[in-house]
């Protein structure tokens, strides 16, 4: 693929700017990749790796001639981070996001974004428990989703420019309105990590998994929780306070399911738990035939499989 920006810059350094950095690179889409972080010791770290062609020591000097800004930091600091760099931004340029949230980021961004520059936020699905600028990794967004969430009136130009970006990156790109991205996400992203934060915290309680027993006999499916309770505490923080309504509507949802099958457990009502489970197996394999867990493996996928 070729060149798709002249000048690329990446507000804050960790998984998935240092991942775009490297996907960036592999196909060639852009002339030169500056980035910037907020601390000097992640600097440091992104200089002595070769993250990024320039690392600055400003986010000013980052974003200046930039063609596009991508801002790769936690939901709460988008705002501070839009308010610092919005006066250096060059008429014409692309600016964009990364995070998890996405009605909160153009409340909280769009104000301080400068007439002639286009907004477009957006949302790769893709990611790893793992944080920092030494987490990235090319292949981060291979045959994931990236969805676009243009904001009223955006240039279909810079659309179709940051489209043409994340498909050279290796997503499958799609738009979605902010609302109902939020909602979305609430059901297959948020609800799930604060789910595995608490098993693993009532896991903790027991007092059992430092003393190693829950772990030395842990099964796939606990051990799966903790991959998923490791992930980084501020992004997570931020996440559920910026998506509160959506996150809790789903909780709601969740509890009374959750009662309804504490019921059936105590009623020895097994037809129910039976039926249950047969529906989530459905949604499972549903998701296995439309090839989007690329990380399954291949057992039990084929004709007559129970
Ligand atoms: N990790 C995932 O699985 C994942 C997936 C998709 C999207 N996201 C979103 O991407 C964004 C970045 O996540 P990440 O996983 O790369 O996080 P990360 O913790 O790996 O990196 C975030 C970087 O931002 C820096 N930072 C924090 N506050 C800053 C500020 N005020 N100014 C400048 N730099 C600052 C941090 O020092 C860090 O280098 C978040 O908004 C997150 O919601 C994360
Ligand atoms: O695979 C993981 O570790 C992730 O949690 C990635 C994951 C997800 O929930 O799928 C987490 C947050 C994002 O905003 C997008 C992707």
């Amino acid at each position: 693929m070729s060149q798709v920006y002249d000048r690329v810059a990446l507000i804050g350094l960790g998984l998935i700017a240092s991942s775009m950095f490297w996907a960036i690179k592999r196909a060639g889409l852009a002339g030169e990749v500056t980035g910037y972080a907020r601390s000097e010791a992640t600097r440091d770290t992104a200089r002595r790796i070769g993250l990024c062609d320039r690392v600055c020591d400003t986010a000013q000097e980052a974003v200046e001639g930039a063609d596009l800004v991508v801002l790769c930091v936690p939901v709460g600091a988008m705002e501070a981070v839009a308010q610092d760099i919005a006066p250096f931004l060059k008429p014409g340029t692309t600016v964009s996001d990364v995070g998890s949230v996405k009605r909160h980021v153009i409340q909280t961004v769009s104000p301080h974004i400068p007439d002639g520059v286009h907004f477009i936020p957006a949302h790769p699905l893709a990611g790893t428990e793992h944080s920092g600028p030494e987490s990235g990794f090319a292949e981060l967004f291979d045959n994931r989703w990236c969805l676009l969430v243009p904001v009223e009136g955006s240039d279909q130009g810079a659309i179709t420019q940051l489209r043409t970006l994340w498909e050279g990156l290796g997503s499958n790109v799609d738009e979605m309105d902010a609302d109902h991205h939020d909602l979305v996400l609430a059901v297959t992203s948020h609800a799930p990590h604060l789910i595995a934060y608490t098993m693993v915290g009532v896991a903790d309680d027991l007092r059992r998994v430092t003393d190693s027993e829950v772990i030395k006999y842990s099964a796939a499916g606990f051990r799966d929780f903790t991959r998923i309770a490791a992930s980084d505490p501020t992004m997570w923080r931020d996440v559920f306070l910026s998506n509160k309504d959506a996150t809790l509507e789903i909780l709601g949802r969740f509890t009374e399911e959750l009662f309804a099958l504490q019921r059936a457990i105590r009623t020895g009502d097994g037809e129910h738990l039976f039926d249950y489970f047969t529906r989530t197996r459905a949604i499972r394999r549903g998701i296995i035939d439309a090839g989007q867990d690329t990380d399954a493996p291949d057992f039990g996928r084929g004709k007559g499989a129970s």
